[in-house]
Order: structure tokens, then C-alpha cells, then sequence
């Protein structure tokens, strides 16, 4: 396997067609989940020639963590149908691969179990704000004890994304055995996951007050939403459209990042998903004003296809291009890409 795109017609052999549906789909015509991709194709990349520079230095420190590369594993659910291993594979793969793992609130494999099958891991736990403050605290709680480092917000989804390739194959739940161990409530059982529109920057202010954890805000697009975020203390933004899969139409994240870099202004990191398949696209995003990015897809296609090690190769494979297309593009480190060096052909 030589790139990520082999993963992907891998995983899609391997897969039942209605999960394989279910990971690989967007919302409507998924016309966003194209445009990320194609987005980062065209724009190209202009290299600086003769700075004689022997190594590279590919690692960031986000949040008082390090990461020996600027590509995060962005949280996505249902680990389990793509490996039987799940979430506790992919936790392995990256904690060999020294970077962070954002653990979705949907994990099939509850986020205490994750940390234990992944000491080492660096992990960050999703959260969809619940209405119910009080459940919303106690899940907080369980990703506090269990060690995560930060809490990942999500909020493009006050409504689910209506993706019609889930409707096709009528996949609305999961296989028996199998659930969101994160939402297990005692008695109760397993809730649903609760998307609701009533989340407001309040939900936000009333969680900096539950916990001392650094929030993150995932799913801005909009720049005025990022100068907010900074004014409601989130320790960083991550410019994302959910790979697609929420509001169908919106621009490309990488389209989206410039505007959104010059909004924060370095007074917090900027992340960055959505598309990225090549060394190349993480170089451009953080040419732009990225810190890092992080892969959802991919991942998923490195674990259908060899569980850890599938998950594993795939971040190295990125890890190697980034390499690269450093060397090509005469920088010795990943803090030495600036806008100059991406162009929009006109
Ligand atoms: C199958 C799947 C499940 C996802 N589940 C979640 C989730 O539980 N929480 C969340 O915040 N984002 C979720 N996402 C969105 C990802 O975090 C990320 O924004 C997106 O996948 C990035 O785009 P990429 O897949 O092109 O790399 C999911 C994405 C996919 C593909
Ligand atoms: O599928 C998704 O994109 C997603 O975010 C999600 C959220 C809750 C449960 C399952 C998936």
C-alpha cells in the first residue's frame, strides 16, 4: 500500500457496502465532501530552492502536548465496524505514531477502555454538548478520569445531517453487541446522542465552568464564529465542516482558512479537517495558517483494511510525505511554510 487512496478501495472491498456507505458518505449532494478534496487540488504549492537544510522537524506542541507531526486523528464513530478491535486499535497505531487521538463521543468501545488499551496515547475526547447539563457533566467527567487532555466541542450539528446514502441502506443503528459505550447511564442503559438546536455559546460558557479541561471548538467555518470562540475561552478552533456530512454546500475548510487565520490571529491554534489525503494538502494547510490538521476518513480506511497496523501505515504514510514534500520545498521545519509558498492558479 503506497498512499491513502489504496486504503480506501481496500476498505471498501472489505467493508459491508451499508457500513462502507456509512463512512464514506457526505450530507445531500455531497458537494462538500467533494469540494474539500478538490479544494486542496487546486491550489499549488510554490518551493524554495538551495537553503541546505540536512534534517527536518515535523513535530508541533498543541495544547502543552507534543505531536511528532502536525496530523491529529479526528474523531469519528464506530471504530468497531470497520475492525473488531475498534477504537483500542486505532489508540495503539497512535500513540506508536506519537500524535493525538480526538476520541468521539460515539466510540464503540467505551473511552476508559480506549486509554487502557493506549497508556502511552495522547487523547482528546469529542463531546456533543447534551441538553441535559447534568448527563453532559457526568460523560465530561469519564473522559477527565480516564486522562483526556482536552475537550473537542463539536458544533455543526445542531441537527443530524441528512445523508442519504444511510437512508438507502436503512442503517440507523448499530449491529447487536455493539454500541456508544460512552453513553451508557446507569440504569437508564445506553441514550441516544442527542443533537439539538438549542446549543448555544451559554452551553459553552456553563462547560468552562464544569471543567478545567482546555476546550476546543470543532465545525467553525464562519470567522466571526472563530473572533467568538476566543472570546468565550476556547483554547483552540478547529475549522472543519464535518467532513461533509452536516450541512451540504458549505466551501471547502481549506477555502475557509485563510480568512479564518487572519480572524484569530494567533491568539489560539487553528486545526484543521477535511480532505486531507496527501502530505502535500497538510503542507498547504499549514502554509495557510493551520498548526496542524487531522484525518477522519483515512484512518478508518487503514483500520478496515489491518486494524492497528492498517491505521498505523496510514499515518506514517503521511508522515513520510510530509517528509517529503518538506525537503522539496526547501523547509527545514513545518514552522517555516508561509502563504507565499501556495498559489491559486488563476
Ligand atoms: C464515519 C464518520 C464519523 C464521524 N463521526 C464524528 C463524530 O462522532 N464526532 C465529530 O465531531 N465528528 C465526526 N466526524 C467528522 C470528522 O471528525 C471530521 O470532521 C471529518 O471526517 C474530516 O474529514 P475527512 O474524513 O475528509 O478527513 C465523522 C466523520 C466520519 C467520516
Ligand atoms: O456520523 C457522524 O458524522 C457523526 O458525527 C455521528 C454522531 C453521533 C453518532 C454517530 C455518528
Amino acid at each position: 500500500m503506497f498512499s491513502l487512496r489504496e486504503f480506501e478501495a481496500l476498505a471498501r472491498e472489505r467493508l459491508d457496502p451499508a457500513h462502507y456507505d456509512y463512512f464514506a458518505g457526505g450530507a445531500g449532494d455531497e458537494v462538500t465532501l467533494r469540494a474539500n478534496e478538490a479544494a486542496f487540488g487546486r491550489l499549488a504549492l510554490l518551493p524554495r530552492v538551495l537553503r541546505g537544510a540536512e534534517k527536518r522537524q515535523l513535530d508541533v506542541t498543541l495544547l502543552g502536548r507534543r505531536a511528532s507531526m502536525p496530523v491529529l486523528v479526528a474523531p469519528t464513530a464506530f471504530h468497531r465496524l470497520a475492525h473488531p478491535e475498534g477504537e483500542r486499535a486505532t489508540a495503539r497505531a497512535v500513540a506508536a505514531a506519537e500524535t493525538i487521538m480526538i476520541v468521539s463521543m460515539a466510540s464503540t468501545v467505551a473511552i476508559e477502555d480506549v486509554a487502557a488499551a493506549a497508556p502511552e496515547a495522547t487523547l482528546w475526547f469529542q463531546l456533543y454538548i447534551q441538553p441535559d447539563m447534568a448527563f453532559t457533566e457526568s460523560i465530561v467527567r469519564r473522559a477527565e478520569a480516564a486522562g483526556c487532555r482536552a475537550l473537542v466541542v463539536t458544533v455543526d450539528s445542531s441537527a443530524r445531517g441528512r445523508r442519504e446514502r444511510e437512508l438507502r441502506h436503512g442503517f440507523d443503528d448499530l449491529p447487536d453487541g455493539m454500541c456508544c459505550e460512552n453513553l451508557r447511564d446507569g440504569d437508564a442503559g445506553v441514550r441516544p446522542i442527542v443533537m439539538s438546536p438549542s446549543i448555544s455559546w451559554e452551553h459553552v460558557h456553563r462547560l468552562r465552568q464544569i471543567t478545567a479541561l482546555p476546550i476546543v471548538l470543532k465545525g467553525i467555518l464562519h470567522p466571526e464564529d472563530a473572533r467568538t470562540a476566543i472570546l468565550h475561552g476556547a483554547a483552540a478552533v478547529m475549522v472543519s465542516n464535518h467532513g461533509g456530512r452536516q450541512l451540504d454546500t458549505t466551501p471547502a475548510t481549506i477555502e475557509m482558512l485563510p480568512e479564518i487565520a487572519a480572524a484569530v490571529c494567533g491568539a489560539v491554534p487553528v486545526l484543521l479537517d477535511g480532505g486531507v489525503r496527501r502530505g502535500t494538502d497538510v503542507l498547504k494547510a499549514l502554509a495557510l495558517g493551520a498548526d496542524a490538521v487531522a484525518v477522519g476518513r483515512p484512518v478508518i480506511w487503514g483500520l478496515a483494511a489491518d486494524g492497528e497496523r492498517g491505521a498505523g501505515r496510514v499515518l506514517e504514510l503521511l508522515r513520510a510525505e510530509i517528509e517529503q514534500a518538506l525537503t522539496l520545498c526547501g523547509c527545514a521545519s513545518v514552522h517555516d511554510l508561509d502563504p507565499g509558498m501556495v498559489r491559486r492558479p488563476c
